[in-house]
């Protein structure tokens, strides 16, 4: 089975990439109802009904019978998009490029030396070759049935597993001609094979009838003759000629040796493409590269080449050339091809032939002792370059089933080693274009270094202008004077913050888990902690020696964390990156501890909070004294709604706010950091109860 991108994308214009060949649920999705024609069993292996019996099934229709076995070419008409990628225009022509590339895979070989391609009147396309001719002869391993037959009618059958009857082929799988007789409404199949023709029909992947000998021929050859099933590809659709036009041209490019012959009926034609024309490019992909280029200017000829393995079957082939102007839409462009099957992902040859590329241009620049030469890489030396390149080896390997990027290692070198002496001559031969590629080379190499620099430099002033974190939710006022950040746990409290704040005056900023414990992190951990940095970038301020308190983007910062145990914890570890990173602002007095109630008391219409236990047992025994109030406790800030948030933690009328303080030792903030950052987090809770200073004034706002 081929590449399913049916056109190697040789003219440029139209080059998409081709859909998965599996997981790909168009197929499955858009194809028609197959029609009991579909699901007769094929001619091929053994019959065996694959209907499943209601009366079979369990309670629940689903048992042993559910389980459907797919015999010889069902699976393809269930599922195209498997095989060919779809069910699509592209789809369809994708049946064009298996059996063309069938015959190119005989011209390879160097069997067939021509091709007929053929679009008739009545929509059915043929593929003819002059090469061998398919087998006819009894299967010894089907009896009754012809090496044709097998061929048509059996997946994964093919003369190019073993690499004896082919040796560098694009057909790998034995699927492709049997995933088209599949798909066909009706194939004829002609083969011109040892002075006699032979013929056989099938429809939709069955056999209509054992294979006939026609009578007595001197010709050589295949044929196949074939109309796209309507109910696969829907009704009405058909071969496009320009298309077929250009895929047929694409291949002859790839393969010097061959003719190929393009007929098609005018009934069919919308545009310019010809009636008839005949490919054939003795120069291969030199012609093609030359024909691209035509209306380019470019900065020297086209190297091109063809070197073919020593002793063993393989060759590479390419065309490079540059240019300054690009080529049409691109920059640069590389066409990739692997046993003339297109690599639009590219793969090992590409790579091999940039190496090669780089290592002799660097060479030359070394030889002629220009220093700018070190600084040249494989990207300077393709960007703006046009290249083509092809690779004939035995059993490629490919990256996944569709083909589209080479990996076999070997071809890496292979491209590498055949590249390299020619182009050290090419260079050392016309010293003037050599001068003018390099001279060309490292201006890209040279525009690139520029190019990093400005970006770095773009970098830097990024930073220095003010950037906010995403999640930060801002307050309108732009004076830092009377404004205050809310450093909050977790993004749920945030959202709840958010609708309880004063919009010009509060901005929060929610801190996603844990944030970096920084007194055991090292510097550049701390650096590189994204909740740490995204709150320097909130309050506009550098850490460390570079801390300004001038920078400073509110007056006061105010975290807000659950009255619980892990909320101490986080609480304690913001206190403790400040205090390290900013002491400055922890010394100013600008930090705040928020003082979310633990309980909710009510009785009747009255409403109270309680920050902790004993203001609860205060309350019972005053305000509450002799009733049975509901008392409710606060799992997290989370759970409040943003009212009651607002009242007993963010309004600055009602709320209290307790104000962080240096103790009056300097020398003592380690040992501090040591009790906030120990072990025991009720040591830590207690601390910063009884050390916060309460502050219950209102902020002039
Ligand atoms: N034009 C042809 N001339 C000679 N033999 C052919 C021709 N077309 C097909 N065959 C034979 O039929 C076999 C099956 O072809 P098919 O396209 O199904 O699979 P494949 O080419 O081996 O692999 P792939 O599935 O990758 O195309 C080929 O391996 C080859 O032996
Ligand atoms: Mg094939
Ligand atoms: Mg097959």
């Amino acid at each position: 089975m081929s590449n399913p991108t049916p056109q190697p994308s040789l003219f440029g214009g139209e080059t998409p990439k081709p859909s998965p060949e599996t997981g790909n649920a168009t197929g499955s999705e858009t194809a028609k109802d197959t029609g009991p024609a579909a699901r007769a069993t094929p001619a091929a292996p053994a019959p065996k009904p694959s209907a499943v019996e209601p009366s079979a099934m369990t309670a629940e229709g689903y048992g042993a019978s559910a389980i459907e076995v797919l015999e010889g070419l069902e699976p393809v008409r269930k599922r195209p998009g498997m095989y060919i990628g779809g069910t699509d225009e592209k789809a369809l022509h994708h049946l064009f490029a298996e059996v063309l590339d069938n015959a190119m895979d005989e011209a390879v070989a160097g069997h067939a030396k021509a091709i007929w391609v053929e679009l008739d009147t009545d929509g059915y396309l043929s593929v003819r070759d002059d090469g061998r001719g398919i087998p006819v002869d009894p299967h010894p391993k089907y009896p009754g049935k012809s090496a044709l037959e097998v061929v048509m009618t059996v997946l994964h059958s093919g003369g190019k597993f073993s690499g004896k009857a082919y040796e560098t082929s694009g057909g790998l799988h034995g699927v492709g001609v049997s995933v088209v007789n599949a798909l066909s409404e009706h194939l004829e199949v002609t083969v011109w094979r040892d002075g006699f023709e032979w013929q056989q029909n099938f429809s939709k992947g069955l056999s209509l009838g054992p294979i006939q000998q026609i009578g007595p021929s001197k010709k050589r050859g295949t044929r196949e003759r074939f109309l796209p099933d309507p109910e696969i590809f829907g009704v009405g659709a058909h071969f496009k000629p320009a298309r077929l036009y250009r895929m047929a041209k694409a291949k002859a490019y790839l393969f010097r040796g061959v003719q190929i012959h393009w007929k098609c009926a005018a009934n069919h034609i919308t545009d310019h493409t010809p009636t008839e024309d005949k490919f054939y490019f003795p120069n291969g992909l030199a012609d093609y590269l030359a024909e691209r280029v035509q209306e380019t200017e470019t900065v020297t000829d086209i190297f091109s080449g063809r070197v073919e393995r020593k002793g063993e079957a393989g060759a590479v082939e390419w065309a490079v050339t540059w240019s300054g102007a690009g080529f049409g839409e691109f920059d640069g462009f590389t066409q990739s091809y692997c046993n003339t099957i297109p690599t639009p992902d590219g793969g090992t040859h590409e790579a091999g032939l940039r190496a090669a590329l780089t290592r002799s241009l660097k060479s030359y620049a070394e030889m002629t002792g220009d220093k700018r030469g070190a600084v040249i890489t494989a990207e300077d030396v393709v960007a703006q370059a046009g290249v083509v390149i092809s690779v004939f080896i035995k059993n490629p390997e490919f990256q996944g089933q569709t083909k589209d990027r080479l990996s076999s290692s070997d071809a890496q070198k292979l491209v590498e080693k055949a590249l390299a002496d020619p182009f050290d001559h090419w260079l050392i031969s016309s010293p003037k274009q050599a001068d003018k590629l390099l001279q060309f080379v490292v201006e890209r190499a040279e525009e690139r270094l520029k190019k990093r620099k400005d970006k770095e430099v773009q970098r830097a002033s990024a930073t220095r202008k003010l950037r906010l974190p995403g999640k930060l939710a801002d307050c309108a006022r732009q004076d830092a004077h009377g404004t205050e950040l809310f450093i909050v746990e977790g993004d749920s409290a945030g959202g709840s913050a958010k609708q309880a704040r004063n919009r010009n005056t509060q901005a929060i900023l929610p801190l996603r888990g844990k944030i970096l414990n920084i007194a055991s992190a090292t510097a550049d951990k701390a650096k590189s902690n994204q909740e740490l940095s995204d709150l320097g970038l909130a309050l506009g301020v550098q850490p460390g020696a570079r801390f300004k308190e001038d920078d400073l983007r509110y007056e006061r910062i105010v975290i807000m964390t659950d009255a619980d145990v892990d909320g101490a914890h986080i609480a304690s570890l913001l206190i403790t990156y400040f205090y390290r990173s900013m002491p400055g602002m922890v010394r100013n007095g600008n930090l705040y501890l928020a003082m979310p109630p633990l309980y909710r008391i009510s009785h009747g219409a009255k409403t109270m909070y309680a920050k902790d236990d004993a203001h609860r047992l205060e309350l019972l025994e005053t305000e509450f004294k002799g009733k049975k109030p509901e008392i409710g406790r606060f799992k997290g800030l989370g759970e409040m709604m943003p009212a009651q948030l607002k009242e007993t933690t963010m309004d600055p009328k009602t709320r209290t706010l307790a104000r962080v303080t240096l103790p009056e030792n300097e020398s003592e903030i380690e040992d501090l950091v040591e009790t906030l950052m120990g072990r025991k987090p009720e040591l830590r809770f207690k601390y910063i109860q009884q050390n916060a200073e309460f502050v219950t004034e209102d902020l002039d706002v």
